[in-house]
């Protein structure tokens, strides 16, 4: 018995020694075959970057996830330089050269990525096409030029700066002359009545009531569409994002009332033609067969506008207000220049009166862009059928290419000190710089959007700035006498992560202000 017991028990383990070395033999035999592919025939073993890029992107798209995907290329490009391997067939880009060349031409397309992301349907931003992207870009055109934007800017200040200086007035009352002001809140409040009144016919009146579903239902979009983006395999399981995809549902729902209200009056001839909008654009648009756009297309354009433009301008006005408060005499130059020009606060400084005489203000705005870029991380191209020569490397064909515009906004060659803010650079002379940011992508696929998204921060903050007070908490720990070392010994900016967009960590206990009018 004891025999039989001995035997069975030697007979198993040998068994499952027989299996380990088996195991190990293979796994022995698997990295023998990486030595020797990645020695001999791997395309991109030239390009510097850490060991494990050679074989897996995982800890790259893990900082991703953690929203540290800023900090992280930051360190990898500073060790290996502006082309680095951050996986098998994945290289990050951060020189301003390489990524105007990628970006200028249709010919390195869109990431696979970006149709991971998008809903049923392709859209404006997820396309990889050319003919679709410019065909989109012409029939939405029209509402982004300068007549489109004259149309709607009487609509743009009365449901952006208007409606929040009522807001500040109320609770300025209600606390006895002093509001607590939560400014990143404050802000995607009144970008997403904005966008909604150009997108949907409607303003959310966010502002008014302090926030508004349909935008966390956007919050939740984007969150799909981005661990969509990361995850492909998640399309298949549902289930996993069961709250957000009904979100998501929720929206679209919505989406199509706003079509049939305006369909409706479209119909009867009560709509004002002279005002040119985003829906009204896609409503009226054809497509080449002659048809007009289907619900679902104007669905997915309409919600990709809502992604875009929300937290996109919300995130840019809430990084130049924490700018002032840590920079105050950038803060005193720009009031100073509000003041001198517009001194009576019953005028309504508009987009063209900033543009014109609020020179420094402007440049803040820049200068904020670039220290900051709102949108981060998540530009990304593809090296084309044919493989692309960049300025010290050639890349071959079919390699993701992951433009760190982060990392050009820092070039030492273009920008002296880059940590410091120094709105200047873009004055005078300086004007000719802009067009080297990347804040709103460059090229083909940038971002049609930006003047709209100037029109509202060019009118809002001059007018706040003019007609309010704003003191950051006396217990704030972002003051100009905190210096952070990592930036030159500046002072220490909020915490971000970026998720499609750089949001501050904890805006709820750090994006706030005390408002006060002024006497
Ligand atoms: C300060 C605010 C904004 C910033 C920083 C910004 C930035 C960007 C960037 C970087 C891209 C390129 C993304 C990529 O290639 O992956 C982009 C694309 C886009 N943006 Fe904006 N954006 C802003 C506001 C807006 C607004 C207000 C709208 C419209 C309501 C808008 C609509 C779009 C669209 C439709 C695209 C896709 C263009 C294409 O792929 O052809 N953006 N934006």
């Amino acid at each position: 018995m004891l025999t039989d017991a001995l035997t069975y028990s030697f007979n198993k383990i040998s068994l499952i020694a027989n299996y380990t070395d088996l195991i190990l033999k293979l796994l022995l035999l698997y990295a023998a075959f990486l030595i020797i592919y990645y020695y001999h025939y791997d395309q991109l073993k030239y390009i510097p970057g850490p060991w494990w890029a050679r074989f897996t992107h995982l800890p790259y798209v893990f900082q991703r996830i953690l929203g540290e995907n800023d900090r992280y290329s930051s360190k990898l490009h500073k060790k290996y330089g502006s082309i680095v391997r951050v996986g098998p067939n994945e290289i990050s880009l951060s020189n301003t050269r390489d990524l105007k060349i990628i970006l200028s031409s249709y010919k390195y397309p869109k990431s696979k990525s970006y149709t991971h992301a998008e809903p049923r349907q392709s859209n404006i931003f997820t396309t990889r096409s050319e003919d679709f992207n410019r065909m989109r870009r012409r029939q939405v055109g029209p509402a982004f030029t300068k007549v489109g934007l004259d149309s709607v800017e009487d609509l743009v200040l009365q449901v952006g700066i208007k409606s929040l200086q009522k807001k500040i007035n109320l609770e300025i009352d209600k606390g006895n002359g002093c509001y607590t002001m939560n400014y990143y809140k404050t802000f995607q409040n009144l970008t997403s009545d904005v966008v909604a009144e150009l997108a949907f016919g409607r303003s959310f009146n966010a502002i008014e009531k302090d926030g508004f579903r349909v935008v966390d239902w956007v919050h939740s979009s984007i969150l799909t569409s981005s661990l969509k983006a990361i995850f492909p395999f998640l399309k298949y399981f549902p289930f996993v994002l069961r709250k957000l995809e009904k979100d998501k549902l929720n929206l679209i729902f919505y989406t199509f009332n706003a079509i049939e209200k305006r369909k409706k009056l479209l119909e009867t001839g009560q709509y004002k033609t002279d005002q040119i909008d985003i829906l009204h654009m896609y409503m009226t648009a054809t497509n080449p067969d002659g048809n007009k756009l289907s619900y679902y297309e104007i669905i997915s354009e309409i919600i990709f506008m809502l992604i875009a433009g929300i937290d996109t301008t919300s995130v840019s006005m809430t990084w130049l207000f924490h700018i002032y408060s840590v920079y105050p005499n950038v803060y005193k130059k720009v009031v100073d220049e509000i003041n001198l020009h517009f001194p009576d606060k019953n005028y309504m400084i508009t987009y063209k009166d900033a543009q014109d005489k609020l020179e420094y203000f402007v440049a803040t705005v820049y200068e904020c862009l670039r220290l900051k870029p709102p949108v981060n991380g998540v530009l990304a191209r593809d090296s084309s059928s044919e493989g692309v020569q960049l300025s010290n490397a050639y890349i071959p064909k079919n390699v993701e290419l992951l433009l760190y515009t982060e990392g050009a906004h820092r070039n030492e060659n273009l920008w002296q000190n880059p940590e410091h803010f120094i709105p200047e650079r873009f004055m005078g002379e300086g004007k000719k710089y802009i067009k080297e940011l990347f804040a709103f992508s460059s090229g083909v696929r940038i971002c049609p959007g930006r003047n709209l998204a100037l029109m509202e921060i060019f009118t809002v903050m001059p007018n706040i700035l003019r007609d309010y007070n704003f003191k950051p908490l006396p217990n704030s720990r972002y003051s100009p006498t905190n210096l952070d070392p990592s930036r030159d010994y500046e002072p220490y900016l909020l915490r971000d992560k970026t998720f499609l967009t750089r949001i501050p960590i904890n805006q709820g206990e750090e994006c706030v202000t005390m408002v006060s009018h002024k006497n």
